[in-house]
């Protein structure tokens, strides 16, 4: 077992806050804020997981604490046979880490001197160093970038060099965090790409927490959701899409704007679509095609003459998550 996260909480002593502002600025009472409520699970050599959830769910709190950057408050944290906080130079050596929004280069230099710094800071022999070197830029296209300094490579060519860096010492396990945060869609697919192959060809174990639910379907099978520090789903991505895989969505174009509060009413009396809203001439609607009522839905709407044009539709992958997180109440 690579990873071994076991009944792992976190407290956060933060400032009481008074009402009135000086106050608080003199006020040394702290109360505990819960990041995490005793959250395990386990995560085998070679898989790619997708660690998922809102907004200040617990996800930088976990990968802080599998990272070795923060102690949990209680339970057990294994990464590889150790404890990242207990030792941490035989630890840093296993891991590889890319933070999206921090970087691991040295900014005003070109890149090759983060590589060789690199190569130094881990101890790298020469052998391993330019067999590594020579197939991650290759496979990453790097080679024309070695040479630029960092501050003047764009969002998408930065990211595609901090990965190679995370990767010169042969982790066993790369974290990666929101690696495809503020990427066009084509450095999306090349990192994508990347780790793919990476994974596949060394069989490094990937952890990967994004709001980017495109990189987790076309990274990952299995998911971890969480939501306000407690883990709420452990299994494949699968199973959540299809659980909304027979909602439709419908547009339908309303040529006589004046009838669009009635009709909207007349459809929410009649059926029990999962959702109505009104956009300009439009009505959307959510509606589960499973059973008759969406035929009898279908014939209804096709005799309204008010109504114009309509579109239906699947649900999108960032419905299908905003929607779960909302029946998870996360
Ligand atoms: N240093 C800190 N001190 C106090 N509270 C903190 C600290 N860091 C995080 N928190 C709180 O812990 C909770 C979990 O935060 P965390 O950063 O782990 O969430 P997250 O899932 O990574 O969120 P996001 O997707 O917004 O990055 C939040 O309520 C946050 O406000």
């Amino acid at each position: 077992m690579d990873i071994l996260f076991s009944n792992i909480s976190k407290e956060y002593q933060v400032k009481k806050r008074q009402d009135n502002p000086f106050l608080n600025f003199f006020n040394r009472e702290y109360e505990s804020k819960q990041a995490l409520k005793n959250v395990s699970f386990q995560i085998k050599k070679g898989e790619i997981i997708g660690y998922i959830g809102p907004n200040g769910a617990g996800k930088s709190t976990t990968i802080k604490i599998m990272t070795g950057i923060l102690k949990p408050s209680s339970g057990k944290c294994c990464i590889l046979g150790v404890d990242p906080m207990e030792n941490r130079i035989k630890f840093v050596k296993k891991v590889g880490v890319v933070f999206g929004n921090r970087s691991n280069l040295l900014w005003d230099l070109p890149v090759i001197d983060s590589i060789h710094m690199m190569q130094k800071l881990y101890d790298i022999p020469q052998e391993t160093f330019s067999t590594n070197f020579k197939e991650l830029t290759e496979m990453m296209d790097i080679k024309n970038l070695l040479h630029m300094p960092v501050r003047l490579l764009s969002l998408g060519q930065r990211m595609r060099c901090e990965i190679i860096v995370s990767l010169l010492h042969n982790p066993e396990i790369l974290f990666l965090d929101e690696p495809t945060l503020g990427l066009d869609a084509r450095s999306k697919i090349a990192v994508h790409q990347f780790i793919k192959k990476i994974n596949e060809k060394r069989s490094i174990t990937v952890i990967l927490t994004t709001h980017d639910m495109n990189d987790i379907e076309a990274l990952t099978n299995r998911v971890i959701i969480i939501g306000k520090g407690s883990k709420l789903f452990d299994g494949q991505f699968k199973a959540i899409k299809d659980k909304y895989k027979k909602i439709k969505k419908i547009q339908l174009e309303i040529n006589q704007v004046e009838q669009i509060t009635s009709i909207t009413n007349q459809i929410k009396q009649q059926f029990s679509p999962d959702y109505v809203t009104v956009i300009a001439n439009e009505i959307v609607i959510e509606i589960r095609d499973e059973t008759h009522e969406f035929e009898e839905f279908i014939k209804y709407i096709s005799k309204i003459k008010a109504i114009g044009n309509y579109q239906i539709q699947s649900l999108n992958i960032e419905e299908i998550i905003a929607r779960y997180y909302s029946e998870l109440d996360i």
